[in-house]
């Protein structure tokens, strides 16, 4: 797996945009999945967004991207509604759906989608240590190689935001630190990285501030150096401490 500099990843360059969730409603079912949620997200580094299982960190994370619309509030990114964003950011699911094609022209397919520079798949092939696998049926792949694929994919659209759902769910040690080296180095480029995680050891690793939902609400946002030492919320207490939260 090599270093990589992003040269053609000219949004990334410039400052990513801050993302502003206002008073933010989201029913699903009849059901208030997020409620008066008020989130501040700067421009650089890693958020990771934590929170008990059903909390809503993945609804958080699809209205940040504009997939969806909150029933009620505002999710903006440097005043510009989410929906109207999609095109500077990449959302990596946490199952990544892949085109049943070679794990090259997984890359291509975006590529020539945004008219970009073909000759850059090897070199995001090779970011993310799959170069030797580029013929290879992407459906093949093995969890951990499906996700590097999918963040090599989301890296060739030259977000300036990358989102990711629990990109290390289920894989093995080696791999999750193969990915979180992907990511530092994207952060480390100017992506803003929000990460959502269940893994305190991961955030820990990567984060800059970490934003604990809990009820769909956001029950705290400190930066990484004052939240793992000294969590203000005791839900957040006790998830570190692993006690049971829900
Ligand atoms: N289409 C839907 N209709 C009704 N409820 C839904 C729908 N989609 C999600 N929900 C509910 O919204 C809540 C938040 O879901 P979400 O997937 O955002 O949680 P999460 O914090 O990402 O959970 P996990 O950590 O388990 O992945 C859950 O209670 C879920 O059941």
């Amino acid at each position: 797996m090599r270093d990589m500099t992003f040269p053609a990843n000219k949004s990334a360059q410039q400052t990513a945009p801050a993302l502003r969730m206002r008073d933010v409603r989201l029913s699903l079912g009849g059901r208030h999945v997020l409620d008066s949620l008020n989130l501040c997200i700067d421009t650089h580094g890693v958020t990771a967004l934590m929170g008990p299982n059903g909390t809503g960190k993945t609804q958080a994370l699809r209205l940040m991207h504009g997939l969806i619309r909150p029933t009620a509030g505002t999710v903006t990114w440097n005043d510009t509604p989410a929906e109207a964003k999609t095109s500077t950011q990449a959302l990596v699911f946490q199952k990544p759906v892949l085109l049943r094609r070679s794990v090259a022209a997984n890359i291509d397919f975006v590529l020539k989608a945004r008219r970009g520079d073909r000759s850059r798949r090897d070199a995001l092939l090779d970011h993310v240590g799959l170069l030797d696998k580029a013929r290879q049926p992407a459906r093949a792949l093995s969890g951990g190689e499906a996700q590097r694929l999918a963040l090599a994919r989301a890296l060739a659209l030259d977000p300036q935001v990358l989102l990711l759902d629990e990109p290390t769910a289920s894989l093995d040690p080696g791999s999750v630190l193969a990915i979180e080296r992907i990511i530092t180095q994207a952060a480390h480029q100017g992506v803003k990285v929000i990460l959502v995680t269940h893994d305190v050891g991961q955030a820990r690793r990567l984060a800059d501030d970490v934003v604990f939902l809990h009820r769909g609400r956001v029950a705290e946002h400190s930066p990484a150096h004052q939240f793992f030492p000294r969590p203000q919320s005791a839900v957040a207490r006790d998830f570190i401490n692993g006690r049971i939260v829900v």
